[in-house]
Formats: structure tokens, C-alpha cells, sequence
């Protein structure tokens, strides 16, 4: 299967609500009651950079994000196409639930051992799209413990050889292809964020919540399709597109407030995490 974000089409994902163009509403202020809430990191917490290593993290977003986790009583989680090790080599260890390469790497919350969701990418893989980096000029590979990441941002021309490559060795190893936004990963199965949610859905306390996600990317929509199917909504960060999504917030900058503007309400009101 193959999720695409800036490819010929996202049809892969079941994606309606807003397929006919639709502008979507902004979000009412967060409410902690009875909510879990899923955040997805580049795009989402952080702005879009140049290079993976290159993005800002404020020196607030930590702080915020384990604080919002404690008023819901834990029910809050990071869910990213990044390694954990890599989201929290940026973020530092952060006491939160978090999954990471695309739902692959489950982590039920902060301190806790992280669990494998998938098989481990077979080694060959990485080494076939390093072989493919070299002959297009140097694409940045990335690999993770169960995908492996091929960002074309600096070489767009090798867009389309590296989406034929990436679905030709998903062909060979029973792997999923996801497009993100100028990158190109194949993923092993089970590794995806509708899983990841889904998965964190049955734990006891967040079991009795209706969950709400926020994402940008087309990899998202799995995600957001399942926070529906659970009674919840989908949060599109920036630009409007054919998402599952019931709500659209601007920015990263836009992500921040409404968080923040929740927290502090919750504070003022002493509203109860339940
Ligand atoms: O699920 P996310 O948390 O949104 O992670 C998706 C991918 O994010 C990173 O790549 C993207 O962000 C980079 C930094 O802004 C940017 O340079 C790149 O073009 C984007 O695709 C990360 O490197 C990937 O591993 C994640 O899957």
C-alpha cells in the first residue's frame, strides 16, 4: 500500500469529510474532560525544516506537553514517523506515552519500556536505498528499527525513481510505502498511526475517552480515520487538503495556542481530568 503526500493521489486512505474541498471550521477550545489527545510531531509541534536535524523545538514545547499529559491524567501521546530515539534526542526524554516510526515503536508512557508493534526492517532494505542514494547524487537516508526514511527535499528530480524503487522493494519484502512531505519510507506492517491509536485506545485509562488527533501530513490519515471510528476528530494542521479530518488549525504556531489556551482554562476552571 501506498499513503502519499505530495504524490499522484492520496486514495490509498479512506479519505471523505472534507474531499469535496470543503473548508474546515477551527477547532472549539480544548476541553480535557473525557479527551485523549494524540499530537504528531514535524509539522504538527515543530515547523517543516530543511534537514530532519535542522528543526526548532521551543524550550516551552517539553514542558507543555508533560503537562498537559499530567492534567489528563496520562491520557496524551506523541505519535510520529520518527524513531523515539530521534524524537527524543530533539524533544530530550519526555514523561509521555509515545509511539514512534509510524506506530512501529509503542511506548505506553514516560519511564516505561518501549515494545516493538512490528518486525524489524530486514537490513538488506536500508542497504538497497543507500545504493539508491549514491547513484541519484546523495539523497538523505534515514534509517529507523522499522522503516527506513529517503528524504528527496534537496533532489527532486529523483522524486519518481525513489517512489518506484521504494515500491519494488515493498513488492520483495512485504513492506508499505508512505510518502510524507519530500520524503519517501517503506515501513514494515502493523506500523502505522491509526494502529498506534487504535492500540492506545485500549489501554484502561484512556479506554472510556474520545480521542482527538492532531497531524499535518498525509500519513496522518490512517490516524484520523480511526479517532473518528472511536467517537473522536481529527485535528489538519495547515493548509486545507481532502483529509478525514473534522477540524483545521493554520500552524504550528496555531497548535501552540489552542494547547496552551486548553491547559490554562483547565487551570483556571480546576476542571477535573474525568
Ligand atoms: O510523523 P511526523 O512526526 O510528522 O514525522 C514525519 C517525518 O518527519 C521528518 O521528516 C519531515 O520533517 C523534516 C524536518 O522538518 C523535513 O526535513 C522532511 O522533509 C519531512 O519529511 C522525519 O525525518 C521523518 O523520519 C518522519 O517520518
Amino acid at each position: 500500500m501506498t499513503s502519499s503526500s505530495d504524490g499522484p493521489s492520496p486514495a490509498a486512505h479512506r479519505v471523505s469529510g472534507d474531499s469535496a474541498g470543503r473548508a474546515l471550521e477551527m477547532p472549539s477550545p480544548l476541553s480535557l474532560a473525557g479527551t485523549a489527545l494524540f499530537l504528531d510531531f514535524d509539522g504538527t509541534l515543530v515547523e517543516i525544516a530543511e534537514h530532519p536535524d535542522d528543526v526548532r523545538v521551543s524550550p516551552r514545547l517539553r514542558g507543555l506537553v508533560e503537562e498537559l499529559s499530567r492534567a489528563l491524567d496520562d491520557r496524551l501521546a506523541i505519535v510520529t514517523g520518527r524513531s523515539i530515539a530521534a524524537l527524543e534526542s530533539l524533544l530530550g526524554p519526555v514523561e509521555v506515552a509515545l509511539a514512534g516510526s509510524h506506530g512501529g515503536e509503542f511506548r505506553p508512557g514516560g519511564g516505561q519500556p518501549t515494545e516493538p508493534l512490528a518486525s524489524p526492517l530486514p537490513g538488506a532494505v536500508v542497504g538497497a536505498l543507500q545504493a539508491f542514494s549514491e547513484r541519484h547524487g546523495g539523497l538523505l537516508v534515514e534509517p529507523k528499527p522499522f522503516s527506513a526514511a529517503v528524504h528527496y527535499r534537496h533532489h527532486p528530480e529523483a522524486r519518481d525513481a525513489l517512489l518506484l524503487q521504494a515500491q519494488e522493494l515493498a513488492a520483495t519484502f512485504d513492506l508499505e510505502v508512505k510518502h510524507g512531505k519530500q520524503v519517501v519510507e517503506v515501513t514494515m506492517p502493523g506500523s502505522d498511526k491509526g494502529s498506534a491509536v487504535a492500540r492506545f485506545m485500549q489501554l484502561p485509562h484512556f479506554r472510556e475517552a474520545r480521542p482527538t488527533f492532531l497531524g499535518d501530513d498525509v500519513t496522518d490519515e490512517d490516524a484520523f480515520h480511526v479517532a473518528r471510528d472511536l467517537g473522536g476528530r481529527g485535528i489538519l494542521v495547515g493548509a486545507p487538503r481532502p483529509t478525514a479530518a473534522s477540524f483545521r488549525l493554520d500552524s504550528v504556531t496555531a497548535v501552540h495556542a489552542w494547547l496552551e489556551t486548553g491547559l490554562h482554562a483547565a487551570a483556571f476552571k480546576g476542571e477535573p481530568p474525568r
